[in-house]
C-alpha cells in the first residue's frame, strides 16, 4: 500500500484571550490543542478522523492543508512536507468543510471559473471539467442564478464541486455533513464515495459512528488532541462496534 498522507508528531498550542478563557471556564492562558499527532493514510482510502468536539480535528486538518502552521512536526503530503513546500502541498488537495460560504452574490459559474483561475486550472481543462460536474450535479440549470437564491443543498454541490477544480489527488473532509439534512448529507457521502471510486485518497473528519462505519477503511480515534487508537477499520472493529470502542477509550480517559 502506497502512503500518501504520513503526519509525524505535530502540535499545536493557542494562547487563548481573557475572553477566550472566560467562554473555556478556564485561568489558563493557553490551550493545547493537538499533542504529538502522528498517522498515515494509504493512496486510494477513505481515512476517518473520529473524535468528540474540541478533540483537536479541525486543528490538525488546518495544519496539513497548510491553513495554519504547526509548533513542532510535520506532515508529508504525497510526499511533500507541508513546513517545506505549503505550496505544492495546496496543489494537490482539496479542502471542504460544511462551514465554507459561498458567496452570495456570485454565480456559479463565476465562481466555478473563478476558483479555477485561482488554481491555474487549464483554461479549456477547466471548461471541460465544469460542463462534466455541473452536468452530473444538477447545476448546469442554475448556472447563472446567483447563490444567494439558490437551495441549501445545491449550494452544498457547488461547494463540492469547487473544492476539486484542480483535481487533487487528496482531499480533506472536515465535518463535511455537519448541519445539513439528510437530502444534502446524502450528496456529500455520495460525492465522497465517487471520488474514492475514482482512485482519490479522502481524509474525513467527523464525530458520527455511523459515517465512519459507512465509509472508512482506516480509522483514528483522537481525544483531547491526542491519538488514542489507529489502525484499519475492521481490526479496531473486531470485538465491538466503533461506538462502543471509542467509548472505551474515552471512558479510561476519565479514569486517568
Ligand atoms: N484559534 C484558536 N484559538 C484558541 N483556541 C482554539 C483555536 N482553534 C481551536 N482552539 C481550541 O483547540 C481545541 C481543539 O479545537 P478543534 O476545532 O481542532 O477541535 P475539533 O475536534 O475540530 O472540534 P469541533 O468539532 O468542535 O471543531 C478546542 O478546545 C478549541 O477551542
Amino acid at each position: 500500500m502506497e502512503e500518501i498522507l504520513v503526519v509525524n508528531g505535530l502540535n499545536k498550542t493557542f494562547k487563548l484571550s481573557k475572553k477566550q478563557q472566560k467562554i473555556d471556564k478556564t485561568d489558563n492562558p493557553v490551550k493545547v490543542a493537538v499533542k504529538d499527532l502522528s498517522f498515515k493514510a494509504y493512496k486510494g482510502e477513505i481515512y476517518g478522523l473520529l473524535g468528540p468536539n474540541g478533540a483537536g480535528k479541525t486543528t490538525t486538518l488546518r495544519m496539513i492543508s497548510t491553513l495554519i502552521k504547526p509548533d513542532s512536526g510535520d506532515a508529508l503530503v504525497d510526499g511533500v512536507s507541508i513546513n517545506d513546500d505549503p505550496d505544492l502541498v495546496r496543489s494537490k488537495i482539496g479542502f471542504l468543510t460544511s462551514e465554507l460560504k459561498l458567496e452570495d452574490f456570485f454565480t456559479p459559474n463565476y465562481l466555478y471559473d473563478f476558483f479555477s483561475n485561482l488554481h491555474q486550472v487549464d483554461k479549456e481543462v477547466a471548461q471541460k471539467r465544469k460542463e462534466e460536474v455541473f452536468k452530473k450535479f444538477g447545476i448546469d440549470k442554475f448556472a447563472e442564478v446567483k447563490v444567494g437564491d439558490l437551495s441549501t443543498g445545491m449550494k452544498q454541490k457547488i461547494s463540492l464541486v469547487i473544492s476539486v477544480v484542480h483535481n487533487p489527488n487528496i482531499i480533506i473532509f472536515d465535518e463535511p455533513t455537519n448541519g445539513l439534512d439528510i437530502i444534502t448529507a446524502k450528496t456529500v457521502t455520495d460525492f465522497l464515495v465517487d471520488l474514492k471510486n475514482e482512485g482519490k485518497s479522502i481524509i474525513l473528519s467527523t464525530h458520527i459512528f455511523s459515517l465512519v462505519e459507512k465509509l472508512c477503511d482506516r480509522v483514528g480515534i483522537i481525544i483531547d488532541g491526542k491519538m488514542v487508537l489507529e489502525g484499519n477499520f475492521s481490526e479496531i472493529t473486531k470485538d465491538m462496534t466503533i461506538e462502543e470502542r471509542f467509548f472505551e477509550l474515552y471512558d479510561k480517559k476519565g479514569e486517568a
